[in-house]
């Protein structure tokens, strides 16, 4: 049987202890850290790698330890699949496995000492699960989890406005809003701010586990599960953003669309549309830096749904609410990343405070 185990600080040396204990008694581990007694961590960051080993299989049981083991109990349990249970002696280690199939055990290191360790970890390894009326009951709460789950999922799937107000952000914001920033220093700071909103853009982007060797030793790595992207520009202000969004995705292919408000009737007159040729398999940022009638945005993500393009978001610098409630009316499953929301428009439908004319500022034209 292999088996997971992980601790903070608190609990490394009862940990280590187990590790002994186990190997001895031939059981297969799995240690997801953390390595020392000395160096404090956060229990979270051990605990949910060793659950996650256990929800996914990997591992077929988990055993988590930390000073009170209140906390591991905490973070196991946030894991779907997980049924972690916070024993303390003999008796409720045997019943968590009688009783509630406990598929991980925790452990207080300031609670137990070794020995009445030790013991509950071999009756917990050896008790069977009753099964009967206590399945009944952990098909209760496997549905309520199940539920919960899908109830996220759908939740996040579009149609958010997310404001990406990091200090740094913020601060750049600031200086693009004065009107004395030069063309050269407006188009820096486009292309810093657009740079610094992918790091949350890309936040859910999937990951995959590979074995590298670090001239110490073979560890475990997380690339990039090689998902398509596509960073499309809303011409002229968006290619501000462009070079800022490359340098951290740089295998993002370039698709283009031309618009511009008709400055009359304030409504987006179409002059160019190009997109890479797979925009139906890839994930698409349409990126421009105001969102103010919503009219651009609107038409700009039309245009890349009526082509194939499916997985879309929206990244501006500054918004109205005019504009954020128009798009999400025409586009309700599309996620809006924004720096700010700000007031509202003036009589000629520019953002208030906002920063002018984005176009114009980048290029110089005015
Ligand atoms: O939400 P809306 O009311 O449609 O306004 C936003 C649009 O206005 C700006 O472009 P503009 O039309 O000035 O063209 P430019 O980028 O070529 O300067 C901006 O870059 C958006 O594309
Ligand atoms: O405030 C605004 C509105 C539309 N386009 C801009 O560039 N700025």
């Amino acid at each position: 049987m292999k088996i997971a185990v992980a601790s903070d600080h608190a609990g490394y040396k009862l940990k280590e202890e187990i590790k002994r204990h186990l190997a001895e008694k031939n059981y297969d581990v799995l240690d997801f850290g953390s390595a020392s007694a000395e160096l404090k961590v956060d229990y979270p960051d051990w605990g949910f790698k060793a659950a996650g080993a256990v929800a996914s299989h990997k591992a077929e049981r988990g055993i988590l330890v930390c000073g009170t083991g209140i906390g591991m109990s905490i973070v196991a349990n946030k894991v779907r699949g997980i049924r972690a249970a916070l024993c303390h002696d003999h008796f409720t280690a045997v019943m968590s496995r009688r009783h509630n199939d406990a598929n991980v055990l925790v452990l207080g290191a300031r609670v137990l000492g070794a020995d009445v360790a030790r013991d509950m970890v071999d009756v917990w390894l050896d008790e069977p699960f009753e099964g009967g009326r206590h399945s009944f009951r952990l098909d209760k709460i496997s549905a309520y989890e199940e539920e919960n789950c899908k109830k996220l999922e759908a939740s996040s799937g579009g149609g958010r406005t997310v404001v990406i107000d990091h200090p740094l952000v913020r601060h750049k914001l600031g200086l693009l809003r004065n009107k004395e920033t030069s063309s050269k220093d407006f188009r820096d700071l486009v292309q810093e701010v657009a740079g610094l909103m992918v790091y949350e853009v890309t936040r859910h982007l999937p990951l995959e586990e590979t074995e590298i060797e670090t001239p110490i030793e073979k560890t475990r790595v997380f690339t990039l599960s090689g998902k398509k992207l596509a960073v499309v520009p809303v011409l002229r202000a968006g290619l501000g953003m462009v070079e800022g969004i490359l340098k951290l995705v740089p295998n993002a292919k370039v698709g283009h669309i031309g618009l511009y408000r008709d400055p009359k009737t304030l409504k987006p007159v179409d002059y160019y549309c190009k997109l890479p040729c797979d925009i139906s398999e890839r994930e698409i940022f349409v990126v421009d830096p105001m969102l103010a009638t919503g009219g651009s945005a609107v038409a700009a993500v039309g245009h890349i749904i009526e082509r194939g393009g499916k997985k879309i978001s929206l990244v501006s610098l500054i918004a109205a609410p005019e504009g954020i409630a128009t798009f999400h009316e025409a586009h309700p499953d599309v996620d809006i990343f924004v720096a700010a929301v700000d007031s509202h428009l003036n009589e000629h439908c520019y953002i208030v405070p906002g920063l002018g004319d984005a176009g114009d500022r980048l290029f110089g034209t005015k």
